[in-house]
Order: C-alpha cells, then structure tokens, then sequence
C-alpha cells in the first residue's frame, strides 16, 4: 500500500480531504504553487514576531539595527505581498476545480453509447446530488476557498504558539482554550440559525403567535368569539401555547448570545493574563524589551484559531466533492447498451424486433414484441397509458437494450453496429417538447454551428410555422426566451411546429441516407387543421424513411401502412387501419369513440 491510498483509507471519511484530491487532479500546478505561496506567506507574521524581537534588543543593547530592521521591513512587504498573491490562487484554484467538475459531470453523462443509466435511480441520484452541490453557495470551489484559508491559519496558529511557549509555556494552552470556547459558543449560535432557517419552525410559530393574537385584540371578532362559549378561552389558550414556543426560542437565543459575549470576555481575560505575566517578568527582570514584544505579538498571532467562516466553507463545501467523487463508481455498476464496430450502411431496408423483451427492472414492461419495420413504410403504435409505447421506441433507437430477444437492421443484430452512428440516424420527436433558450434558428437546428437559414426556413414553412415565421420581431434570430426582455414564447401547439421542422431539417440533412423517424405523440397540441396537415406531411415523409408514429389520437394514425395495438407491453392487435376497423376489435372500439369526440370538435372550429 502506497502512502497515498494509506492516507486515503484512513481519511476517506473526512470531505475536506475528498476536496483536496479533487484539487490536485484539477490542476496539479495550481495546487503546488498555492502550497508554496501559503508556506511563503504563513512564515511572514511568525518572522515579523521574531524580528520585532530582535529590533528591539538591538535598539536597548545599542547595537546597530540594520539587519533587524531590513528582516523586520521584509517580514513586513513580504506578508503584505504573499497573502494577497495566496488568496488569488486561491480563487484561480476554486474556479479550476469547479470547472473541472461540471466538465467531469457532462463527460461522465455522455460516456455510455445508450441512456441506460439515466434509468438508474443510484446514478441519477448521484448525478443529482452532484449538481445541487457544485451549484449554489457552498459548492466545491467554496470549500477550496475555505481550505485555503484554514490551512495556513492553522499552520501561523501553531508557529507563533510554538514561539509564545518558548517564553511562557502556559500561555499557548491558555489562548487556544479561550478561543476553542470562543468558537463553540460562536458555531452553536450559528447552528441554530440555519436549524431554525431550515426548519422553519420559529418563524411559523412567530406568525401563529401574532395572527392569534390579533385574533384576540380584533373588536369584531372578539365579539363574536365572546358569544361562542368556550371559544375565546380556547383560543388564548392556543395563543398561549404558541408565545411560550416563541418566548422558549427568544430565551436560547439570548442564551448563546450571553455566551458568546461571556466567551469573548474569556479571550480577552486570557490575552491579559499572558500580557500581564510577561510585564511581570519584565518587571522582575526576567525579560527584555525584546522578549515582550515577542510575546505579545505572537499573541496576537494565535488569533486565527478564532475564524470561522472558512471552516464553514469546508464543513458545508466538502461534501459536495465527496457526491461528484462517487459519480464515476455509481456509473461504473450502470449496464451501458452493447456496441459494436460495424458502421451503420448508408442505406437500410429493415428493421426486425424479434422477441424483444424489456423491464426497467424487475417488472416486465414488454414482452415477445415481434415487428418488422420496412423503408418508405410507416408503423403506428398505439395503447393506453403505460402500455410501453415510448419505451419501445427507446429500444427502436438503440438507447436501451432489451433484456430478451434482439433487434436487427436488414438481418444484423444492432449489438454488432456503432451505436452511436445508429442514433445518429435516429430523428426523435418526443412527448416532452425540448424548448432550448436559444433563437428560433437554433430551435430548428440545435447542435449546427452554422445552419443553413433557407433550410430552417423551409422547414418551418413545411411544417405549418409560416404565420409563427412572419409573427416573431426578428424572425429567425427571435430569442424563444420569455424571461428576457428581448425574448418571446411560444404557445403549445407552436412549439409543436417547431419540433416538426426540428425533425424536417435534421431528415433534410441527412440527405440520401437511410433514417428512422419515431415521432412519440407530435399533434397533442395541434389544432384539428393543423393535425389534419400534419398527416399528410407525415405520409409523404414516410415514403422516403422508416416512420414510427406514437399516438393516442387514433385519427392521426389511421394513414399508417400498419398499426400495432400494445396492451400492457404485448401486442394484441395488429394490421391496417382497414383491417383493424372490418373486425371486432379494440381498436375498432377505440377509433369509433374517438372519431366521435373529433367531429364534435372539428365542428367547434368551423363554427
Ligand atoms: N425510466 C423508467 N423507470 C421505471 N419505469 C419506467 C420508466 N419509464 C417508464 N416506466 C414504466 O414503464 C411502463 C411503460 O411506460 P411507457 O412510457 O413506455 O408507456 P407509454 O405507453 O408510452 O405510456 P404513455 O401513453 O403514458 O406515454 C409504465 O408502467 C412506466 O411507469
């Protein structure tokens, strides 16, 4: 076992050490000329003690002070100069690091080839409390900040009280138990507030306490309290209730408030009694001028003991750096989709789902789901909710694995392809519309550095935007922010048409290349009109690529060359909308309803 992984074991459970790893794989050059400057600028108040020592019983000897006077000048400069030269580092080093976390965090959710572990509760969990805690005030950096400044107060503490016990060996244990009192009296104050903050209990018992009382003095309401038996000594007696909480809380407030001023008036005690010794043994000639003013500086110097902000910095800081060190390990036991090294053929004709079985995790979600999927044929799935429609199309686009059975495209299992070449081929519309704070350009063609305009344009015309189009004040550059004053939203239904030119532009871009295209409910916010252009969009997309359309309006599917009935993750139904609608079936029923609601609708409109 090295000395590292030795220290490690045995510090793993202290956060701040987590911090300090984190720090030097950040920026192992920052972290090395930090420490330099930090022994640097500890040493100065220490030799700025000493050499006031030596000033003085130059100055009493009646030697020549010219060298105490240059150590005593430069102790002086180079503490003035190091310290600020120290704490920038610092600040250099706590940006470093938090950089270095966020980019690990967005690395390490982009490692795995498929989406499998942003199912996995631990990971997401972690992810999670990573990013609460890299964001916010007490974040990675603070705690680098914060250690910055408690190493070397810890490290002059501990050398001026080295100095101090040379002269009066009692007088370091004195200090430092004067301000260990000090400071527990200070963090038990400070607990408490951001106990009570975090509970919220003192503040709704204060509110309680003055709506009651108020109650009370009211002269209409006490009138009628005083005709309701029982009612007006009740409530005093609630109102009782909660002024003793609040008066309870005020006592220990005052409480640790007498504390601290009792714990100061101890720090102060301590430093006279150390002052008043070493006048003492001046008095009785046991010291020099020198020997005191040594000894009350370096009083003075043991004052870091008593800071406390910076170890707050740590305390609430470092844990943050122990959630973003487990992140890769809770990635590690995630189960990343299976790939392989053949490139995706620029042209495909099938796409085959054999047998294919999923859970997310022990409760089967699909079972034996057999489909083949042809180029320039649409397939429609439909069902009710959580029948296992979107995690289908999860599957279609390779981001998850089936736990039984396989995929296939034009006969070869998709394990065997580069997975993210296949997702690549994959255009996704999703139920949840993905509105990026960018312009409407960037909407239509988000991740292209430069899109091309005409294109955008064309799709967004294509897909039924044009009065959005001629609408927004800049067009194509019009920020879709509404928090911005500059910016504009959309409506829902707006949006939509945005995603479907999203999809037009991305197909367009793929040129000759064969595609699959799995639009996961895109007219739920379309109006009649607007859905019935939409299908016939659609129909004429479906002509050059693998179309899957997920829906549970039975209207807008009814075009698909073929439609799958999925109930509780087994196709039960299968065929064209004519086939389906000559027999008994469910989906005869379900499309017979719901044509119904859709004319009454449609009938809306035209009105
Ligand atoms: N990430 C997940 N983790 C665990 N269970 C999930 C997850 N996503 C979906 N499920 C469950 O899998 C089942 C199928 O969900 P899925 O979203 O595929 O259904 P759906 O047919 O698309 O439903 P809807 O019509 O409501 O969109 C549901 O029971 C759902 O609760």
């Amino acid at each position: 076992m090295n000395v590292l992984s030795w220290l490690r074991t045995r510090l793993s459970g202290r956060a701040a050490f987590e911090v300090v790893l984190l720090a030097v794989r950040a920026s192992p050059r920052t972290v090395a000329a930090l420490v330099l400057f930090t022994v640097l600028a500890t040493a100065m108040p220490p030799l700025f003690v000493l050499a006031g020592g030596w000033v003085a019983s130059d100055i009493t000897a009646g030697a020549p002070a010219l060298a105490s006077l240059t150590v005593l000048v430069c102790a002086y400069l180079g503490g003035q100069i190091l310290t600020p030269v120290r704490q920038t580092l610092a600040v250099v080093l706590a940006r470093r690091v938090e950089h270095a976390v966020r980019s690990e965090m967005l690395a390490l959710v982009d490692r795995p080839a498929g989406i499998a572990h942003l199912h996995d509760d631990r990971f997401v969990g972690s992810l999670r409390a990573a990013q609460a805690a890299s964001s916010g005030y007490f974040t990675v950096g603070a705690a680098v900040r914060g250690l910055a400044e408690v190493c070397p107060g810890r490290l002059s503490a501990l050398v001026t009280a080295v100095i101090l016990a040379h002269y009066l060996w009692w007088a370091p244990i004195v200090l430092a138990g004067s301000w260990l009192l000090y400071r527990s009296a200070v963090r038990s104050e400070v607990r408490a507030a951001v106990a009570g903050r975090e509970s919220g209990h003192h503040s709704e018992s204060v509110s309680r306490a003055d709506y009651l009382r108020g109650l009370l003095l009211d002269s209409r309401r006490s009138a009628e309290l005083i005709l309701m038996p029982g009612a007006r000594p009740w409530l005093v007696g609630r109102f009782e209730d909660r002024w003793s909480e609040v008066s309870a809380a005020k006592a220990a407030r005052n409480r640790r408030a007498a504390a601290q001023v009792w714990a100061g008036a101890v720090v102060v005690g301590a430093h006279l009694l150390v002052a008043w010794a070493a006048l003492d043994q001046a008095r009785r000639g046991e010291f020099g001028t020198a020997a005191v003013l040594v000894v009350l500086q370096a009083m003075a110097g043991m004052e870091s003991l008593g800071w406390i902000g910076p170890e707050y910095m740590v305390e609430y800081g470092a844990p943050a750096a122990a959630e973003v060190r487990r992140l890769p390990a809770a990635l590690g036991r995630t189960r990343d989709v299976r790939s392989g090294p053949r490139p995706i053929p620029s042209t495909f004709q099938t796409i085959t789902v054999r047998e294919v079985g999923f859970g997310y995790r022990d409760a089967p979600v699909l079972q034996d789901v057999d489909l083949e999927l042809r180029t320039g044929r649409s397939l429609a799935v439909v069902g009710l909710n959580g029948a296992g429609k979107s995690t289908l199309a999860k599957l279609l686009t390779g981001a998850l694995d089936p736990t039984r059975g396989t995929l296939e495209v034009d006969g070869v299992p998709l394990t065997e392809f580069d997975r993210r070449g296949w997702l690549s081929r994959c255009v996704v519309a999703d139920q949840d519309v993905i509105r990026y704070p960018l312009s409407l350009a960037a909407n239509v063609a988000p991740g292209a550095p430069s899109p091309d305009l005409a294109l955008v344009e064309k799709a967004l015309r294509e897909a039924g935007a044009d009065l959005l189009l001629d609408r927004l004040p800049d067009g194509l550059d019009t920020l879709l922010l509404p928090e911005s004053a500059q910016g504009v939203d959309l409506s829902g239904g707006e949006w939509q048409r945005v995603v479907l030119a999203r999809i037009l532009y991305h197909l367009d871009s793929l040129g000759n290349r064969s595609s699959l295209v799995i639009l996961d409910e895109p007219t739920a916010s379309l109006d009649v009109r607007a859905e019935e252009r939409f299908n016939q969009r659609f129909s004429e997309l479906a002509t050059s690529t693998t179309a899957v359309l997920i829906s549970h309006r039975l209207s807008t599917v009814r075009h698909a060359d073929e439609i799958v009935l999925l109930d509780r993750g087994r196709v039960i139904e299968q065929g064209t909308h004519d086939e389906l609608m000559s027999g008994p079936t469910r989906y005869a029923q379900m499309f017979r309803r719901q044509a119904e609601r859709f004319r009454a609708a449609k009938e809306d409109v035209d009105d």
